[in-house]
């Protein structure tokens, strides 16, 4: 089966919050990225708010029909939120509060102190738990022993590396999801995943079972629309 698409909407959100207004109206995009063949929204609430923003997180919640997917680092206050709105997958991320956007996985070996007992009151919630990760062994046997039911790999190394060797950037994540699989963990991939690079990923790697896109899709929309922008990037996957 494919691996699903999630459109992650924090640049719909930078935009609206430019003019201090609701304009694009983030729920009406969310509507149609559905419409349009998106099968998850995304939405990554960092704690200046400046592009999602937590009251984002419930309103979606009452209109995303496919999976809505939150990220974030587990601050109390992020969790309290989650925990009431209740969508179908947390993703958890070790973000620094001012950090410009993603840029490392968990050390799920050295933080499984914090990670096991949060993952555990998401899954009581009735919640699917992801945690990111860097494409290494360890840090998946990690996430195995947290309990997490997914693990996201960051692709911030392999969207780097395309352009010079795709055939190296990518060998650290096939090699990562095959051991994943074999753990029982489920997969999830994203960040500055493209037109360009998305095809290939996802053809060396078999098991995956999300990616989430954001930046390039929006970016994308600008050029393309939409509409037709969510169909280029379902054809990359299929
Ligand atoms: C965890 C991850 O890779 C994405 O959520 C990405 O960081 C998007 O966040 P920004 O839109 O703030 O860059
Ligand atoms: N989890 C990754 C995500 O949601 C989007 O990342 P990007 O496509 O904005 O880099």
């Amino acid at each position: 089966m494919p691996a699903r698409l999630s459109v992650n909407l924090n640049k719909v959100a930078l935009i609206r919050n430019s003019r201090g207004a609701n304009y694009p109206d983030l729920l009406q995009v969310a509507r149609d990225c559905e419409r349009f063949g998106a099968q998850g929204i995304t939405i990554h609430p960092r704690p200046d708010q400046r592009h999602a923003r937590y009251d984002d997180v419930a309103a979606l919640k009452e209109v995303v029909t496919t999976e809505l997917n939150i990220e974030g680092y587990p601050s109390e206050e992020f969790l309290q939120i989650v925990l009431a709105s209740k969508p179908d997958q947390v993703t958890l991320v070790p973000d620094e509060p001012g950090q410009l956007t993603s840029d490392h996985g968990w050390d799920t070996v050295g933080r499984a102190g914090m990670l096991t007992p949060i993952i555990e009151r998401l899954r009581a919630a009735g919640i699917r738990t992801s945690i990111f990760v860097d494409p290494d062994a360890a840090m998946l046997d990690g996430a195995r022993t947290v309990g997490t039911d997914r693990v996201e790999f960051y692709t911030g190394p392999f969207a780097k590396g395309y352009a010079s060797d795709r055939v190296a950037a990518v060998a650290p994540f096939a090699e990562a999801s095959r051991y994943a699989a074999t753990l029982g963990l489920g997969i999830n991939a994203g960040h500055d995943l493209n037109l360009n690079n998305l095809a290939f990923f996802a053809r060396q790697l078999p098991d995956l079972q999300e990616v989430s896109i954001g930046h390039a899709l929006i970016s994308d929309a600008l050029y393309y629309g939409l509409a037709n922008t969510i169909q280029l990037y379902l054809q990359r996957l299929n």
